[in-house]
């Protein structure tokens, strides 16, 4: 190694992007250091903390990290009528609840068993492009020190400083950022807590929807997602709203209050630069129409990787190369995110009434898995107007 550059890889965030994007590098034998500034890896967690059991594939959750193995979902109409759907397969879009901290320190641990070292309360606050790679300047407890490195990772989230600083475009529009706002709330009674819970309509959720999730013992993420472009009101007022509407959330009382956004944009062309590359929610890679990223992020961190080593084993860290980030993700990831901000734009714009049509026509279906994917297909088979404005849901 060039004797200036101390690492293969520098991570920024400790994320489930970073930490997965850690994991694999190292593994595959990469000098890795992932720099968190939180203290502590995972917390405030800000997540309703809903997952397909496809991450499965990926990731073993351990029993602490799995607060809720949910039978299945119920969607509401802004009438109030719903619609079940079973979790009868792996394909299942939210199956389990996890508990997101514990998740989060175990994909860091496997990360650091895998080789990678990790720095907690450390910024990354400038990258400096050079001859071999990037220099970034950490700031740890008000002191700072510069490392480099052949590749930076920005894996910081949905503010992602890397991608503002190193010129790759991963800013939002205003219809392309959830605004959430979610209680955990205990002591919930009379709604089945073995189900999670959906409710649409532009009452309740303007641009989004309203979410239960049980995490067992009678509590649950009680939360909203809405674009602010569809309303003046914030999320938490709506949450307050339908927490006060619900009877079984009468005598519930908060145990903790969370707020963050979620990006819900189409894919981004781009997200490699010469030594750089954009994960997770920096590269806006969480589903726009569920605003689900935990999974998408983990995918994104193994391709990451992967062409981490290719990159440095051809000793060629530019664009150019780096390029084969971008055409996998896009494959693997970009394609459906980009059918669904197409569904999730259309949505935006039906009113309640339609909304109320469209989940009564749905009242017969007996669904096979809990996916969008099968949601929006059988919405597109019983109303085929929709198929004029969405389309990639039924083969
Ligand atoms: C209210 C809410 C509910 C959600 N519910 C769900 C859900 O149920 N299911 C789901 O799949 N997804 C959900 N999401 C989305 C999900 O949380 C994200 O998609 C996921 O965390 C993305 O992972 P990431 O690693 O890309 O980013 P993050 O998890 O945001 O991690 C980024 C990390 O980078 C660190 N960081 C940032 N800047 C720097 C810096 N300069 N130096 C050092 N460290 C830095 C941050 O502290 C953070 O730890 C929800 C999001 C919100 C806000």
């Amino acid at each position: 190694m060039n004797k200036n550059v101390e690492y293969d890889l520098i991570i920024v965030g400790g994320g489930p992007a970073g930490a997965y994007t850690g994991k694999i590098a190292s593994k595959l034998g990469l000098e890795t250091l992932i720099v968190e500034k939180r203290q502590e890896i995972g917390s405030p967690v800000r997540c309703a903390e809903g997952v397909g059991k496809k991450i499965e594939e990926y990731v073993n959750v351990a029993e602490e990290a799995l607060a809720k193995d949910v039978k299945g979902a119920r969607i509401y109409s802004p009438s109030n009528n719903y619609i079940d759907m079973l979790e009868e397969d792996a394909g299942a879009e939210v199956g389990y609840i996890l508990n997101r901290k514990v998740f989060d320190q175990k994909l860091v641990e496997e990360a650091i068993k895998a080789g990678a070292d990790v720095k907690l309360k450390t910024r990354a606050s400038e990258f400096e492009q050079t001859e071999d790679g990037i220099r970034v300047k950490l700031v740890n407890n008000g002191a700072s020190i510069t490392l480099e490195s052949k590749i930076l990772i920005g894996a910081d989230g949905v503010e992602s400083l890397v991608g503002k600083k190193m010129d790759i475009y991963n800013n939002l529009k205003l219809n392309e950022i959830e605004s959430c706002a979610q209680f955990l709330m205990t002591g919930i009674n009379g709604i089945d807590l073995d189900y999670t819970h959906f409710y649409v309509g532009n009452e309740v959720a303007p641009g989004g929807y309203a979410w239960i999730f049980p995490k067992g013992d009678k509590k649950a993420n009680v939360g909203i997602g809405i674009l602010p472009n569809g309303t003046d009101k914030s999320a938490y007022h709506y949450l307050k709203k339908f927490v006060e509407q619900r009877e079984y959330l009468k005598n519930a009382k908060i145990l903790e209050e969370i707020y963050g956004g979620v990006p819900v944009a189409s894919p981004l062309e781009e997200a490699v630069d010469d030594n750089v590359m954009l994960v997770g929610d920096s590269a806006r890679q969480s589903d726009p129409l569920t605003g689900g990223g935990i999974l998408n992020a983990i995918k994104a961190g193994k391709i990451a990787g992967e062409v981490a080593k290719e990159a440095i084993e051809s000793n060629n860290c530019k664009k150019d190369f780096l390029k084969r980030y971008d055409e996998r993700r896009l494959e693997e990831i970009g394609q459906k995110n980009e059918r669904n901000y197409d569904a999730k734009e259309l949505f935006q714009k039906l009113s309640d009434e339609e909304l109320n049509s469209l989940i009564s026509s749905l009242e017969e279906v007996s669904f096979e898995s809990l996916s969008v994917t099968e949601l929006v297909s059988e919405l597109i088979k019983t109303n085929p107007w929709l198929s004029d404005e969405i389309d990639g849901f039924i083969d």
